[in-house]
C-alpha cells in the first residue's frame, strides 16, 4: 500500500516543529509528512491530499492568503503535553496562575483544555497583552511563550508546545483510508505514550515518597528542631522535634504558610525576612537558639532550633579540647542561675573573694550550690589557667581519703601502685583544689591537712621527700562547723586556717523568687520541650526544698522522664512530693551516713540505666561499673546490697543468671536518693 500524503501548516517554527515530531512519531509509517510554518513563509501554492492546520489561528493567517488544493482539509484540536502535567500537579492547591500565550483566545482554550485535563485545584487567570500587573500571583504558565510573561513573576512554568489532541489524529487516519488494525494501532501508540508517561510518574512520586520517608526517619533522629520553607513561605519539613517545641502535630503543618503555624510574629521575621544567621527566641518557656541558612540555589530557607543548653555545650566541648587539660572546672558564674537579690550579693563578693589568693571556706545547706560556686571562683581567679581539682572528702573512707589526696610511694601498702602515686595537692600544683564535705573528714585527716596548709609542702604516704605545692584551697560544707568545734570533732586550727575567707550560699527558701527561673533554666537544659502546669508552678513555690536545688533538679528529672506528652502536671509529682509528704522522706532517710546513700543511689542508678536499655544488670557488671566509681564494690558486696534493696522493694532479682531489675519504687527512691547526696 502505498503511503499517503498530508502537509502541516503551523504559525511558527516552533510549532511546526513540534508537530512534525508528533505526527512522525504515531503516523510516519503510514503518511508522508511535510509542514510549514507561517512566520517563515509558504509556498504561494499548496496541493496535498490532506492539509493540516495546527490551530484555527493559522487557518485564518494563511487560508485566504495561498492557492491551497486538497482533498481535505483539517483544522486541528491541541492539547496539553502530557509531559507536563506533572509540573501542573505539583502546583499547590488554591495558588493563582497566570497563564500566558500569545493571543487572547489561544489563552481561553488553552485554560479550557487545561481544565478539561483535571487540573482544577489551582486558579487559572488569562493573561492579556498590555497588562503588566495581576495581584497576588507568583506562577506563570505558558506553552513556549514564556518570553511574554511579565518580568516579576517568581516561578515560569513552560508546558511546552500544545500537540494534537487524539481526535485530530483519528480524523487524519480516517481521511488517509488507513485499516481498522492501523488505526487502531496509532490510537494505541498515543495512549501508550500517555502510559509511559504516568508509569514514569509514579515511579517518581514512588522514589520522591520513599525519599521522604528516609528523610523523616533521618530528622526524627536529631535532637534539633528542623524546619524548611521553600519561597512561597509554607513549610516543607517540620520534624518531630520541632512539633514538640510548639505543641503540634507534624503531619498538620506541611504544605501549610509559616506564619500559620508559627504564631510569633518575631520569629517568622526572622525566619523570612532576618538577616542574622541565629537569634535567641523563648519558646513555649525554653530558651533556643533559631539558626537560619538560605539556601540560594533553591530559595529555600534550612532553619534549626537548638537549646541554648547544647549549643553553649557545644561551645564548650570545643574550648574544653582546644585547652586539651586533665582537670578544668565546669561552671563559672554565668552558671549560677539566680536573680534575687541575696543571690545577686553573692555572686558580687564571691567574685571579689576569687582574685585574692586566701583559702575560702563556702558554708550552705546541702543542694544550694556550694560546688558550683567553686568552680566559678577558681574560673574567675588568676589561676584560672592551672588545674581545678575536686574531691569529697565524705565519699571515701579515711585511707583512700589520705592517699588520694596526698599520694603514696611505692610499697606503702598491699596493692599500691607501682612507682608510687601523686596525690591531688601534686595534681592541682599551680590551681585549685576543692574539698568538698570537709565536715566530715577524720581527726587524723585533718591534722595531716593542717600541716600542708602551714607548711605549704606535703610529704607522700610513706615517703619521705618533701614537695613544695602552690595550690589553693576551698573547702565546703553544710555542717554546722562551729557545733563540730564545741564537740571536738572538727579541730579549731584548722578551721581558722580554712576560713580567712567565708561565703555563705543562701538556701532556696531564702529566695524563693528563683525557683521559675531554676525550673525554666533545669527544663531547658535536659533538652525536653514541655510545659509546665500552672498548678504545678504554685506548689514548687510554696514546698519548702529541705534538699535545695539538688532536690528541685531531681525533682524535675523526674517529672521529665514519667511525664506524657509535652506538658508537666501535678500527677507527674514524685511520690513523696504528691501524697505521703514528710513520712515517706523520713522512711527514706533511714540511711546511716551519706557515703551509704550513695552507693544505694550508684547501684540503682547503674540498673536503672541497663534496664533502660532493655537489659538487666548483674552483680559482677554493676561490681565492674563501680571500680571506675568512687565505690569500689565486690560482687560479693553488692549481692548483700541487693539483697537488701530488694527486701524494701525497690529492686528485683531476676532467678539464676538473670540480672536486676529496678522497681518503679525504686526509681522514685533513686530520685530522693540523688536529691539528698551529689552522685
Ligand atoms: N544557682 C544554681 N543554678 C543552677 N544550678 C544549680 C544552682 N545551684 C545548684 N545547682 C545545681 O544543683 C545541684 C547541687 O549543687 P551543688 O552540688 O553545687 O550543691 P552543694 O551545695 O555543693 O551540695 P552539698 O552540700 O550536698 O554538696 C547541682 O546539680 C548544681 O548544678
Amino acid at each position: 500500500m502505498s503511503k499517503s500524503s498530508l502537509t502541516l501548516i503551523a504559525g511558527s517554527a516552533k510549532t511546526k516543529q513540534a508537530l512534525q515530531e508528533q505526527l512522525e512519531q504515531l503516523l510516519g509509517d503510514y503518511v508522508h509528512v511535510k509542514s510549514h510554518a507561517t512566520d517563515e513563509g509558504i509556498p504561494q501554492s499548496l496541493e496535498d491530499k490532506i492539509i493540516l492546520y495546527s490551530s484555527d489561528t493559522a487557518y485564518d493567517n494563511s487560508n485566504a492568503m495561498y492557492n491551497v488544493n486538497a482533498e481535505k482539509i483539517i483544522v486541528g484540536k491541541r492539547t496539553v503535553n502530557h509531559e507536563y502535567i506533572d509540573k501542573l500537579l505539583r502546583i499547590h492547591d488554591g495558588s493563582a496562575v497566570l497563564v500566558v500565550n500569545d493571543d487572547d483566545d489561544a489563552t481561553i482554550s488553552l485554560i479550557e483544555s487545561l481544565y478539561q485535563l483535571g487540573v482544577d485545584h489551582v486558579q487559572f487567570i488569562p493573561f492579556r497583552k498590555g497588562i503588566l500587573f495581576y495581584e497576588d500571583v507568583q506562577i506563570a504558565v505558558s506553552p513556549g511563550e514564556t518570553h511574554l510573561c511579565p518580568s516579576y513573576i517568581k516561578e515560569v512554568i513552560d508546558i511546552g508546545v500544545r500537540l494534537f489532541d487524539i481526535t485530530t489524529i483519528l480524523e487524519v487516519v480516517e481521511c488517509c483510508g488507513l485499516n481498522k488494525d492501523i488505526s487502531s494501532k496509532i490510537s494505541e501508540r498515543y495512549i501508550s505514550n500517555i502510559i509511559e508517561l504516568q508509569r514514569k510518574l509514579l515511579f517518581a512520586e514512588r522514589d520522591a515518597k520513599q525519599m521522604s520517608e528516609h528523610i523523616q526517619n533521618v530528622l526524627g533522629t536529631v535532637d534539633d528542631g528542623i524546619l524548611v520553607v521553600n519561597e512561597e513561605g509554607r513549610i516543607t519539613v517540620f520534624n518531630n522535634r520541632l512539633a514538640a517545641l510548639f505543641h503540634v502535630d507534624a503531619q498538620d503543618v506541611v504544605n501549610k504558610y509559616l506564619e500559620h503555624v508559627m504564631n510569633r510574629r518575631d520569629i517568622t521575621d526572622f525566619i523570612m525576612d532576618g538577616r542574622d544567621e541565629s537569634k535567641f527566641f523563648d519558646i513555649n518557656g525554653v530558651d533556643v537558639v533559631i539558626f537560619r541558612l538560605q539556601m540560594m540555589k533553591e530559595n529555600t530557607i534550612v532553619v534549626t532550633f537548638k537549646s541554648v543548653h547544647q549549643a553553649f555545650e557545644i561551645e564548650k566541648t570545643a574550648q574544653r579540647e582546644m585547652r586539651n587539660k586533665g582537670f578544668y572546672t565546669k561552671y563559672c558564674f554565668d552558671d549560677i542561675i539566680g536573680e534575687d537579690d541575696v543571690m545577686k550579693d553573692r555572686k558580687q563578693i564571691a567574685k571579689k573573694l576569687a582574685l585574692s589568693e586566701h583559702p575560702i571556706l563556702i558554708q550552705g545547706e546541702t543542694g544550694t550550690g556550694k560546688e558550683l560556686f567553686a568552680h566559678a571562683i577558681h574560673e574567675h581567679s588568676l589561676r584560672k589557667n592551672g588545674p581545678f581539682l575536686a574531691v569529697n572528702c565524705s565519699a571515701l573512707t579515711e585511707t583512700l581519703l589520705e592517699s588520694e589526696l596526698f599520694g603514696y610511694e611505692e610499697g606503702t601498702f598491699t596493692g599500691a601502685q607501682r612507682g608510687g602515686k601523686k596525690g591531688l595537692f601534686e595534681l592541682a600544683d599551680n590551681g585549685t583544689i576543692f574539698l568538698d564535705e570537709i565536715g566530715d573528714i577524720s581527726l587524723t585527716v585533718q591534722s595531716h591537712l593542717l600541716r600542708v596548709l602551714q607548711e605549704g609542702e606535703i610529704r607522700r604516704i610513706g615517703g619521705r621527700r618533701i614537695i613544695p605545692i602552690n595550690v589553693r584551697v576551698i573547702t565546703a560544707t553544710n555542717k554546722d562547723l562551729q557545733g563540730k568545734m564545741r564537740d571536738g570533732s572538727f579541730r579549731t586550727d584548722l578551721f581558722y586556717r580554712l576560713n580567712v575567707l567565708n561565703l555563705y550560699i543562701p538556701s532556696l527558701n531564702e529566695r524563693r523568687a528563683d525557683i521559675p527561673l531554676l525550673i525554666k533554666h533545669l527544663i531547658t537544659k535536659s533538652g525536653k520541650w514541655v510545659k509546665v502546669e500552672q498548678d504545678v508552678l504554685e506548689y514548687f513555690m510554696q514546698y519548702n526544698w529541705p534538699g535545695n536545688i539538688r532536690e528541685l533538679k531531681s525533682t524535675i528529672d523526674y517529672m521529665l522522664t514519667v511525664c506524657e506528652g509535652n506538658v508537666v502536671t501535678k500527677s507527674d509529682l514524685p511520690f513523696m512530693h504528691g501524697q505521703a509528704g514528710d513520712s515517706v522522706m523520713s522512711e527514706y532517710s533511714a540511711c546511716e551516713s551519706m557515703l551509704e546513700m550513695q552507693e544505694r543511689a550508684f547501684i540503682l542508678e547503674v540498673i536503672k540505666q541497663y534496664n533502660e536499655k532493655g537489659k538487666t544488670a548483674s552483680r559482677e557488671l554493676i561490681s565492674s561499673q563501680s571500680k571506675e566509681s568512687e565505690f569500689v564494690l565486690s560482687p560479693q558486696q553488692i549481692r548483700r546490697r541487693l539483697d537488701i534493696l530488694e527486701g524494701e522493694g525497690f529492686v528485683v532479682k531476676g532467678r539464676g543468671r538473670a540480672g536486676t531489675k529496678i522497681t518503679a519504687a525504686g526509681i522514685e527512691y533513686l530520685y530522693f536518693l540523688k536529691s539528698k547526696c551529689s552522685v
